[in-house]
């Protein structure tokens, strides 16, 4: 492909990413790589160069611009080699008009550059190291470090592993033997906060795929009941092969019906001697790695999240036993979503008691602990660890 090619088709890719984005549809990536299996003409080095041009141009604009031109011409003020390659050649963009203008660049949407200050915004669109956990049911992290060039131990997660260069990992022995698990430090970090032990009851509410299920079930030898539930039945239907590859033995699933959890939950109620509650959220932590998400975002959408964060956090308080411990956590930077809720939780509930979810990583922030890419390099997450007195 020409060089113009090349950027028109980075245009059509940001189209897309640039409806999806507004109609809540598929993430950038996902698009991405149904464009390309449809194009199979463009050959790897086209490949990188597109997706490089499209997510330069989404780290360049805070709010949703109105299109891939307009995305890619915003670029182009930053590298203005970019301008020459609007041409007008047959796959190429049309020529620039003359009052033609791009987007406008910035780190954070508008609405939400009050609700960040806080934060380090720049480190949140740098790009994400590939981070793995060790699973300590079938490796230690001194085997997997010997075994993979450039791996370094992680700053906090004992049994984390931070690669230099990434790799495919989904096809390295490794990954396959499930020895390891492609898992942020952060998410890892979550997983320790519950010092899940073996022998425990444990839930973890919305455990997704299992990423931080899997974490758990490792801390717990196998030991135990591990449930693992969640509303969405594509992502729970994950777990049992992943868990069968970490050889986790103990993991129950529990498909739960939105607003009506607690009916599959009624036989735990004041059983677990821990809840983990890594709800569902903005996701601004990890704008590292899906910075399209900044375009998502809606004030109503945030209201909607807080609402389902409040009554999911009192939910799991109902199935924590007398002296069992409850940890609240979302990969959000936002205080409406982290320190807020766990704010409005210790004012309900006087009894329950605030203690640090870890020691070393983080910085507090109300009754918890952000973690963030600027100041601890792992992707940006609110941790908070309460527990229900006896
Ligand atoms: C942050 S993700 C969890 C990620 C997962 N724990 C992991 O480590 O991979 C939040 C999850 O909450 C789930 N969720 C949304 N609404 C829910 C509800 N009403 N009850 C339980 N889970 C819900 C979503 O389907 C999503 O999987």
């Amino acid at each position: 492909m020409t060089p113009s090619a090349r950027l028109q088709a980075a245009i059509e890719l940001l189209d897309a990413i640039i409806v999806a984005a507004r109609e809540q549809g598929a993430a950038a990536d996902t698009l991405i790589a149904s464009y390309f299996k449809a194009r199979r003409y463009a050959g790897s080095g086209d490949r990188r160069a597109i997706r490089e041009l499209v997510y330069q141009a989404i780290r360049r604009a805070g709010e949703r611009p109105e299109s891939g031109r307009a995305a890619m011409l915003g670029l182009a003020e930053d590298h203005p080699e970019l301008r020459a390659l609007f041409d007008g050649s047959p796959r190429g963009p049309a020529p620039i008009a003359t009052h033609e203008t791009g987007a406008s660049a910035a780190t954070v949407p508008d609405w939400l550059a009050p609700k960040l200050t806080h934060i380090d915004t720049a480190a949140l669109l740098e790009r994400a190291p590939l981070d793995l956990r060790v699973n300590t049911l079938k490796a230690t992290r001194d085997d997997v470090l010997a075994a993979l060039l450039g791996a370094q131990p992680t700053r906090f997660a004992p049994n984390g592993i931070r690669l230099a260069d990434p790799i495919v990992i989904e096809q390295h022995p490794l990954w396959r033997d499930g020895k390891v698990e492609v898992q942020d430090e952060g998410s890892q970090l979550i997983a320790l906060a519950c010092r899940a032990r073996p022998g425990e009851i444990v839930i973890d509410l919305c455990a997704g795929a299992g990423g931080k299920t899997l974490a758990l079930a490792a801390d717990m030898r196998g030991e135990g009941r591990l449930i693992a539930s969640d509303s969405d039945r594509r992502r729970l239907s994950q777990l049992p092969v992943r868990a069968e590859r970490a050889g986790a033995a103990n993991i129950e699933s529990r498909l739960l019906d939105p607003g009506r959890e607690a009916e599959a939950l009624a036989d735990l109620i004041d059983t677990a001697d821990c809840v983990l509650v890594d709800a569902p959220c903005s996701g601004t932590g990890t704008w590292r790695r899906n910075p399209e998400a900044r375009w998502r975002l809606t004030p109503e959408r945030l209201d909607r999240l807080t609402a389902l964060q409040a009554r999911l956090f009192d939910l799991a308080a109902t199935l924590v036993r007398p002296g069992g411990r409850l940890i609240y956590a979302v990969c959000s930077l936002l205080d409406e979503e982290g320190a807020g809720q766990a704010g409005r939780f210790a004012a309900a509930h006087p009894a329950c008691t605030a203690g640090r979810p870890f020691d070393e990583a983080g910085s507090p922030r109300g009754e918890g602990v952000l973690l963030s890419p600027g100041a601890d390099g792992t992707d940006g997450f609110f941790v908070a660890s309460f527990t229900r007195p006896c």
